[in-house]
């Protein structure tokens, strides 16, 4: 078992609007271990940003708040660091790609000044070496290093990202938090990006976290997953034990949204009604009222954290801890 780089305890975040307070992350755990690489998934709103943004302290404050948590990042809680520290750590030892790669770069300096920046900023290096690095990063996502000297519109969507990868893992860091990086790219290319970053993953032996809403990202490049729901995990497993028996109906539901060709299914089964308003998040079990299975207790009681098989963990009324606590 790898050891764990970073504990997310009993995280919750909550922003305060007008309409009223919105509960964007509600006590979530999970762990990583080196190396490993964690899924988060979850429909628009599920809160998988706010969770990203809270690892990195960068929610923003005032309407954001980390209400309780720890974030233990080796062995220390990142929650108790004050901004000069975190920005030490920031870009170094976690980095993180953000959707749109256009918003990451600076259009007015060149690709390879932008990573040689990021080198600079936290390498005991001259600017000739730190600009050297920069090219031997850009060789590294696949571009001919030359061309480092262009800036990004000069370039494609893909390398767009490829840069902003490239930026991402300059100072190699140990945890790298990627927010629907593939998002925003035509699916062929997705597919290339996804795939250079399951390479540099092994090569730079990074941890990370892969936010999507894309159940087969999660197939392709992870090894355990957190399905979210309104701010709440519902189902927290290793991707194998997830995939050949979702637990949650809500997990169920996801799969049952997605195409099988195999099956020659007519029809796709997507999960009924909306996502609940933000600041109105039902009773109980916040999935109750979608939930094919209710029962009573879900509308009136949260359900708790249940490990169901070895490292397998659901907050679901079908499966009381009762019955599976060891
Ligand atoms: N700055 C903010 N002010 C108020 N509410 C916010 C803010 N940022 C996020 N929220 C709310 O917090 C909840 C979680 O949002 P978050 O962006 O974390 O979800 P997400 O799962 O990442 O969604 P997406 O896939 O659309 O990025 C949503 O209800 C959202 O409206």
């Amino acid at each position: 078992m790898a050891k764990d780089l970073l504990n997310v305890k009993n995280l919750s975040i909550q922003y305060s609007t007008d309409e009223g307070v919105v509960k964007a992350v509600d006590n979530m755990t999970f762990e990583i271990g080196v190396g490993e690489t964690i899924g988060i998934v979850g429909e628009t709103g599920a809160g998988k940003t706010t969770t990203a943004l809270g690892i990195m302290q960068l929610v923003p404050n005032p309407p954001g708040k980390i209400v309780q948590g720890e974030v233990i990042f080796k062995g220390e809680d990142l929650l108790k660091k004050n901004d000069e520290e975190m920005r030490k750590i920031r870009g170094n030892k976690i980095s993180m790609i953000f959707q749109d790669p256009m918003t990451s770069l600076n259009p007015v300096m060149t690709t390879e000044d932008q990573i040689a920046e990021v080198i600079l900023l936290h390498q005991d290096v001259d600017s000739k070496e730190a600009k050297e690095k920069a090219r031997d990063m850009i060789e590294t996502v696949g571009i001919p290093r030359e061309r480092g000297k262009e800036y990004p519109h000069q370039f494609s969507g893909g390398m767009r990202q490829r840069i902003v990868i490239a930026i991402a893992l300059a100072c190699n860091p140990e945890l790298l938090i990627a927010d629907e990086p593939t998002t925003a790219l035509d699916v062929t290319i997705q597919a290339q990006v996804l795939k250079l970053m399951k390479r540099l993953k092994e090569d730079f032996e990074t941890s990370m976290i892969m936010i999507t809403h894309d159940l087969g990202v999660v197939a392709n490049i992870c090894d355990k997953v957190a399905i979210m729901y309104t701010g709440y995990v519902v189902e927290y497993a290793k991707v194998r034990d997830l995939y050949n028996n979702p637990l949650h109906p809500y997990t169920q539901g996801l799969f049952g949204s997605i195409p099988n060709v195999e099956a020659d299914e007519k029809r796709l089964n997507p999960i009924k009604g909306l996502m609940p308003d933000p600041t109105e998040v039902p009773e109980g079990c916040p999935f109750n009222p979608r939930c094919p299975k209710v029962m009573d207790v879900c509308k009136s009681v949260l359900p708790q954290r249940v490990e169901v098989e070895d490292g397998h963990y659901v907050n679901c009324h079908l499966y009381p801890p009762e019955e599976y606590q060891k």
